[in-house]
């Protein structure tokens, strides 16, 4: 493993005003938000749809470090043939992949998962490096339900486990690993809850980055934030988010991590841009805080493109709109009233 050179890869992921387009979406993933546009989940409509995102020249130059791919992605070509992954280096991004293979219920916790995917790995990091990947992730999904237990230990000790042995083996095929514990907006917890889930959750994954011997100073940590549940009764202000995340996260994240990624998890697009924007603002931060949203920065140009390649143009300029504001907000200089101005 070449330290110094997974180090400067993961710096570039989280560059002053850069974050990452997480367009990793699984199979599954990708035809539920297809059909919520009427689009048909076919390979060639999952190739225009990602071909439209890769070409938004300022989107991918100035606002966009790197993408996360899906194993189809990273191995198809544009209608004009030239692969996908040159769209995005040329650009200027860095092409990443997503290595979990999704989740499995976990023997003897009702309700909960672990995450797979380690058997074969380090043959297929290979595969990907030479295709062009420099860096991965791999999502562990945490539930919170308190009515029954839920998350137990159990889950949140496997699920950590795994993240840290997919991390070191990310490490030794030098690949910077995204490592992303994530627990799930769902449910009608308020923020407290939210926050001391998480909290455990992330103490836990770095005791076991540490046993597997990952070097921090070449990751990157993609969590959610602490917020209430979606079907909470208590509301939290933007302010109240920023504030309760950074303190988590400085309680949590050791200073040797280059940077923090964070999902958006179900988050509208303009909550996870003021919530980025509001920790920025609060400033003194030992990492990089920025983005690695799917939803938050795909759904409007989605909607815009609808599947119909008269759209193109507009589906690209929403894109490069939302990766611009949060480009901003990455760097704490976003307001509300930047939405309305669109792109010049
Ligand atoms: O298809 P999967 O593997 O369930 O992953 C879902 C998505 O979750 C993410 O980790 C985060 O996405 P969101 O920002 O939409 O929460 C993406 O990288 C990924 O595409």
């Amino acid at each position: 493993m070449n330290l110094a050179d997974l180090n400067q890869i993961a710096r570039a992921m989280v560059a002053p005003g850069k974050g990452i387009l997480a367009a990793d979406e699984s199979s599954g993933t990708i035809k539920k938000r297809f059909d919520v546009i009427g689009v048909e989940s076919t390979e060639t409509n999952r190739r225009d749809y990602r071909e439209m995102l890769f070409r938004s020249n300022e989107a991918m130059s100035d606002y966009v470090s790197g993408v996360i791919l899906y194993d189809e992605t990273i191995w198809q070509n544009a209608a004009d043939g030239t692969p996908l992954v040159k769209l995005i280096e040329q650009a200027g991004s860095i092409p990443g992949i997503k290595v979990d293979e999704g989740t499995q219920p976990l023997p003897n916790c009702p309700g909960e998962t672990i995450t797979v995917g380690l058997d074969k790995l380090a043959e297929r990091l290979a595969k990907y490096y030479k295709q062009g990947a420099r860096f991965a992730k791999w999502r562990a999904v945490i539930d919170i339900d308190t009515t029954r237990g839920v998350p137990t230990h159990t889950a949140i000790m496997t699920n950590a486990h795994a993240l840290a042995r997919y991390a070191a083996l990310c490490q030794q095929a030098q690949i910077v690993p995204i490592v992303e514990p994530e627990v799930l907006m769902d449910g009608a917890h308020d923020i407290d809850t939210c926050y001391n889930v998480t909290e455990w959750v992330l103490k836990e994954t770095f005791q076991q980055l540490y046993f597997q011997r990952v070097a921090l100073e070449g990751m990157i940590l993609k969590p959610n934030m602490a917020v209430p549940g979606k079907k909470s009764a208590n509301k939290a202000s933007v302010q109240e988010v920023a504030e309760k995340t950074v303190k988590l996260l400085k309680a949590c994240v050791p200073s040797a991590v280059p940077g923090i990624a964070f999902l958006s998890g179900g988050q509208s697009d303009e909550e996870a841009t003021a919530h980025l924007d509001a920790m920025n603002k609060i400033g003194g931060l030992p990492w990089g805080l920025t983005f690695s949203y799917g939803r938050a920065l795909q759904a409007a140009p989605q909607k815009a493109w609808s599947g119909k390649a008269e759209n193109v143009a507009a589906g690209q300029a929403a894109f490069t709109h939302r990766a611009r504001m949060n480009s901003l907000a990455a760097k704490g200089e976003w307001s509300a009233e930047l939405e309305t101005k669109k792109a010049a």
